[in-house]
């Protein structure tokens, strides 16, 4: 269907019984497209066992053909759709060059472009692997407050994606500051991750202001929506019972502060340590309560790729994302948050939270330097 006669009308969706104002919804639609193909790039290097195979960046975090050819997908697919756009994107063309695995890169990426499984009348192509790291640099966006700035994390935890564990495709859409649209693909993530054997794979969508929704990562994608189901945090529920979202890199979060929140809000079941941010998407859909990410490193600043996406999905399911002092994640900053930490919750509960932490920490964070 071709997208550009379809905007600002508004349209109804046959499965969700919504009427949706068409704002946005050709970005949500693009961006889709785009990190469906680049989680089956994703998944390809998995199955070739080259997501065990990792170059170190200069802050030694690890990066693979992976997140490269991601990268390069998306931003292709959304500057062919919106060439005014600007994209705060993970990783640049220095070290591909110097280890000289471009063409390596753009083969997977050629492979990939070439499935008919995927709408490609809607997104462009890499030409070759010159046009590959052109396109890769284009993710140069300080950011800002103004203007319409994507912030994408090719692969988020790249060191689950090395283990073999969650990671996910991240891509959100910043206008003036504000979160409009987030999706983020987990080709690992179990439908349901209460449940043995839930088949895995999925794709979530939040659009600002119209919900949030979830399908099957290998189902198609339709315009508009029309093959996701909306969902929602788990609301209804005894604190106690909580299930906590944690990271598995003891680096990234304080895990001695987590265990002393959750005993001053006398949470006894086990915590869920994901990697990514498919612990935003797990939140999102009420497999899990709450989500801890105490700093550990008082001098480091959140990315807002790492963030943008899940806090639009978390809002739009009905919950909450804050920092550790219960302030609104901003993403007007640039590249990185002014703020530490991340907090995410279900309304009713995430107060109760961010009183336990205060209640350990200080009301301005005097003892937080103990925990880092
Ligand atoms: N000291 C740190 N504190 C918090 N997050 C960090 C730290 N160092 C790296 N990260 C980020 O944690 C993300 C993975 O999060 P998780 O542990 O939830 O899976 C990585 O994308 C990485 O960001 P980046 O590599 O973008 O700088």
């Amino acid at each position: 269907m071709k997208l550009s006669c379809i905007s600002r009308r508004f349209l109804y969706t046959k499965q969700n019984p919504l009427i949706m104002s068409t704002d946005y919804l050709r970005e949500a639609y693009i961006a889709q497209l785009a990190v469906k193909r680049a989680s089956l790039l994703t998944c390809k290097v998995s199955e070739e066992h080259l997501n065990e195979q990792s170059i170190d960046k200069s802050d030694s975090s690890p990066v693979t053909v992976g997140d490269f050819g991601a990268q390069a997908i998306i931003i292709k697919s959304i500057l062919s759709n919106f060439p005014n756009d600007e994209v705060v994107g993970e990783e640049d063309s220095n070290l591909i060059k110097e280890k000289k695995i471009d063409d390596l890169i753009f083969k997977y990426v050629n492979e990939i472009q070439n499935l008919d499984s995927i709408n490609n009348e809607n997104l462009n192509i890499i030409e070759n692997s010159n046009d590959l790291c052109d396109t890769i640099d284009k993710g140069n966006s300080q950011g800002g407050q103004k203007g319409r700035i994507w912030a994408l994390d090719p692969i988020d935890g790249t060191k689950g994606f090395l283990r073999g564990d969650q990671y996910a495709v991240c891509l959100a859409l910043i206008v003036d500051g504000d979160v409009k649209v987030g999706v983020i693909g987990c080709p690992n993530l179990p439908h349901d991750l209460r449940k043995e054997n839930s088949p895995k794979g999925g794709l979530f969508t939040a659009i600002k202001g119209h919900g949030s929704y979830f399908q099957d990562l290998k189902s198609d994608i339709t315009f508009p929506l029309n093959k996701s189901s909306p969902i929602n945090v788990h609301n209804d529920y005894d604190l106690s019972k909580a299930r906590v979202l944690e990271g598995v890199e003891k680096a990234h979060s304080s895990h001695s502060l987590q265990n002393l929140i959750k005993e001053k809000l006398n949470i006894k079941q086990p915590s869920v340590n994901l990697d990514s941010q498919a612990k935003y998407c797990a939140l999102s859909k009420g497999d899990a309560e709450i989500y801890l990410r105490l700093p550990k490193d008082p001098n480091y600043r959140e990315k807002i790729w790492d963030h943008a996406a899940g806090f639009l999905l978390v809002n739009e399911s009905g919950g909450k994302v804050t920092d550790i002092y219960g302030n609104l994640l901003k993403f007007d900053y640039g590249r990185t948050l002014n703020s530490q930490g991340v907090i995410a919750a279900s309304n009713n509960v995430h107060s109760s939270v961010i009183d336990a932490i205060k209640s350990i920490i200080g009301e301005n964070g005097e003892n937080l330097k103990e925990f880092c």
